[in-house]
């Protein structure tokens, strides 16, 4: 059941073994010449999307759900439906920038008794030579010219003497940072505690947005238990607890993890009653005797968008469509090929479904060269000890997550695979 290959690669890679990769692997592999024809899927290979096309298809395929309003503090993680436009002038008045004192003209200055505070009342104008007390953030009087702060004045026998300043020192002018009716954020972008914090300046109770991507996670396989020890040939659940969390990190709201074992119709029931905006299960992807995702979905009218890509690991992912135009992905079960689905279709799915931009490209510089498949993409997890460098890690074999855990990114590599040194795309995995 194991793509050797994969297997292979995963162990030959690895820190310490800088050139290793390019002069072949390690161990079992070693002087392996390049690896054999593909495994036969089933399907002929002009069927199979490469990893870029595939990841291009599962953006296009998303609908953009419907936008609605929703109060600022339930607003965090949804997506800006329209450009959030200014309802003030910001700063709303000219206001001081430190604490100290408004002064009018040059010094020395008259104080004319009182202070003004933050969301005070108006103070009285002042007029040349006059000087009153301010505090960050309030109004400066009218007649204004600077302020002049604490630690640079000194008061003796009424009077306030300090250095001369430009006019406008320290005073931030109504309308600095933006006017009334000026584009703050376009319309896409990802509502972050930042956004969240410039509404609110800005005058909003409410946003419109588009709502995160409610994610249902269904986790199949009789083998796995869910607490406890691998045994009798059975292994604990590895998906349940990372698919949810994971998905959140791309942009979904998880609803529930249900746990259906190999039971079809269950998972039948499951698919077709599902509330939820996306489904995304685990396992079952393959053609094994109890993998009956894919004759479910046809049985359910489904149409297979992507039924495999060609990426390692995780070539027998799936994207469908349900007939109510909900998406499923199908995550295969070994837990590095499930992540290496997520990344290649489960996060730029949630980009369309939320109507935000297509992921962004970064790039890395690898430490040490990478074997490549012949044909197909690989995803290798990759630390990151300094920026912008990618190193790719041990453990890393499909059904591994050892290596995973510890890494920083996915570097993507090309077919043929990639020298040290050479640029190749990464793609971030969530930091907590
Ligand atoms: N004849 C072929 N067999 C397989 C192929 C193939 O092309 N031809 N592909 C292999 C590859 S690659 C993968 S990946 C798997 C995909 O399998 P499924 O998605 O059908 O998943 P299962 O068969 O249910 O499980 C595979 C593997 O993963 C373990 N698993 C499943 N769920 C979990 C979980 N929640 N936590 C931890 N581990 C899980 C499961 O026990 C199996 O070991 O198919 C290959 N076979
Ligand atoms: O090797 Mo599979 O590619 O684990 O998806």
């Amino acid at each position: 059941m194991i793509d050797d290959f994969d297997d292979a690669l995963a162990l030959a890679n690895g820190p310490g073994r800088a050139g290793a990769a390019a002069e072949g692997p390690a161990g079992e592999a070693a002087g392996a010449p390049a690896p054999g024809p593909r495994r036969p899927t089933g399907r002929a290979a002009h069927e199979t999307p490469g990893w870029e096309a595939a990841r291009a298809t599962a953006y296009r395929a998303a609908r953009p759900l419907p936008p609605r309003r929703l109060p600022l503090d339930l607003a965090l993680g949804h997506t800006l439906a329209a450009p959030l436009t200014a309802l003030t002038d910001l700063p709303a008045f000219d206001t001081a920038a430190m604490d100290g004192w408004a002064v009018a003209g040059p010094g020395p200055w008259r104080l004319t008794g009182g202070q003004v505070l933050a969301g005070g009342p108006a103070a009285v104008p002042l007029t040349d030579g006059e000087a009153v007390p301010i505090a960050t953030g309030a109004r400066t009087p009218e007649g204004t010219t600077a302020v002049l702060r604490s630690e640079d004045g000194k008061v003796a026998e009424g009077q306030l003497h300090g250095p001369g300043m430009q006019p406008g020192a320290n005073v931030r002018p109504r309308g600095q940072e933006c006017r009334t009716g000026a584009e703050l954020l376009p319309a896409r972008t990802p509502l972050t505690p930042a956004a969240l914090g410039l509404a609110a300046a800005a005058g909003y109770d409410q946003l419109t947005v588009r709502p995160r991507p409610r994610a249902e996670v269904l986790v199949l396989g009789d083998e796995l238990l869910f607490r406890g020890l691998p045994q009798e040939g059975r292994i604990r659940d590895a998906l349940g607890p990372m698919t949810a969390p994971w998905l959140a990190a791309l942009g979904a709201q998880p609803l529930v993890t249900r746990r259906l074992g190999d039971d079809a119709e269950a998972l039948r029931e499951a698919i077709a009653t599902s509330r939820a905006d996306l489904i995304v299960t685990t396992g079952s992807t393959a053609r094994g005797p109890v993998d009956h995702l894919r004759a479910i979905l046809a049985e359910l009218g489904a149409e297979l968008l992507i039924g495999g890509v060609a990426v390692r690991p995780g070539h027998p992912m799936l994207l469908a469509e349900l007939p109510g135009g909900v998406p499923l992905i199908g995550l295969p079960g070994n837990p590095l090929a499930a992540v290496s689905a997520l990344l290649t279709l489960a996060e730029p799915l949630l980009c369309g479904l939320a109507d935000r931009p297509a992921p962004a490209e970064r790039h890395a510089r690898l430490t040490s060269a990478v074997r490549g498949h012949p044909t197909d993409t690989r995803l290798v997890p990759v630390s990151c000890r300094e920026l912008g460098e990618a190193s790719p890690v041990t453990y890393a074999g499909p059904a591994m997550l050892r290596g995973i855990a510890a890494a920083c990114a996915l570097a993507v590599i090309p077919p043929g695979g990639a020298e040290a040194g050479a640029a190749v795309a990464v793609l971030g995995l969530p930091a907590t």
